[in-house]
């Protein structure tokens, strides 16, 4: 029971810690959904759809895109979630400072050699931003450029597979439908 709810505690401590993070945030939607929607999407989906039950994925997962778009740094996620989770946030994390195209080459680079923990997160972060993609046009996006995400997704989970079978199926079937 105490176990229990020590994992209860340290998964809405991480939701709070991503809520005001990114707090003022909105994705790139038509609605401007609140930003913090995707964090926790993507690690439901690892909890609902990929039976994920280690909770340092999950938490991982719910930080994923603190580092990357907040001002929280990596030794902030160490000193209240741990190392382990720090690794893992580090690992999903893209370097801002480098151009856009060396960042999305290396994210295709780096996906076959991630630790299984990071793959995880990574898949149910692409289905989340595939299924956004078919949902809706991010602002400001061209048809080309939606096009050549697909691509390029599809690209980053070739060295990701082998993970997560239910989260792999359904990437395959939004890829079935965008990329020959
Ligand atoms: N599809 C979609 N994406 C949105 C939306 N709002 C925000 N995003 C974010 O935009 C990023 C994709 O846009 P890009 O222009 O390719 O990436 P960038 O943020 O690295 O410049 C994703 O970030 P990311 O977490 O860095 O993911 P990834 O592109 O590295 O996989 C995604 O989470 C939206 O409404 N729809």
């Amino acid at each position: 029971m105490s176990d229990s709810l020590d994992v209860l505690g340290i998964l809405l401590k991480c939701a709070n810690f991503a809520a005001v993070k990114h707090s003022g945030q909105r994705r790139k939607d038509p609605e401007k959904t609140p930003y913090i929607n995707h964090p926790i999407g993507v690690a439901y989906i690892l909890t609902d759809e990929g039976s994920v039950r280690d909770p340092a994925v999950i938490m991982a997962a719910i930080l994923h895109d603190t580092v990357e778009d907040t001002d929280t740094t990596l030794d902030e996620i160490k000193k209240e979630f741990g190392s382990n989770v720090a690794n893992i946030v580090a690992e999903v994390t893209d370097d801002k400072s480098l151009p856009y195209d060396e960042r999305k080459r290396l994210q295709i680079v780096h996906a076959p050699t991630s630790s299984k923990e990071a793959k995880l997160v990574k898949l149910a972060d692409k289905l989340y931003n595939l299924r956004d993609l078919e949902k809706a046009t991010p602002e400001g996006w061209s048809q080309e450029r939606v096009k050549q995400y697909f691509i390029w997704a599809s690209k980053v989970v070739e060295g990701l597979r082998g993970t997560n079978r239910q989260i792999e199926n359904s990437l395959d079937e939004i890829f079935s439908r965008h990329v020959l």
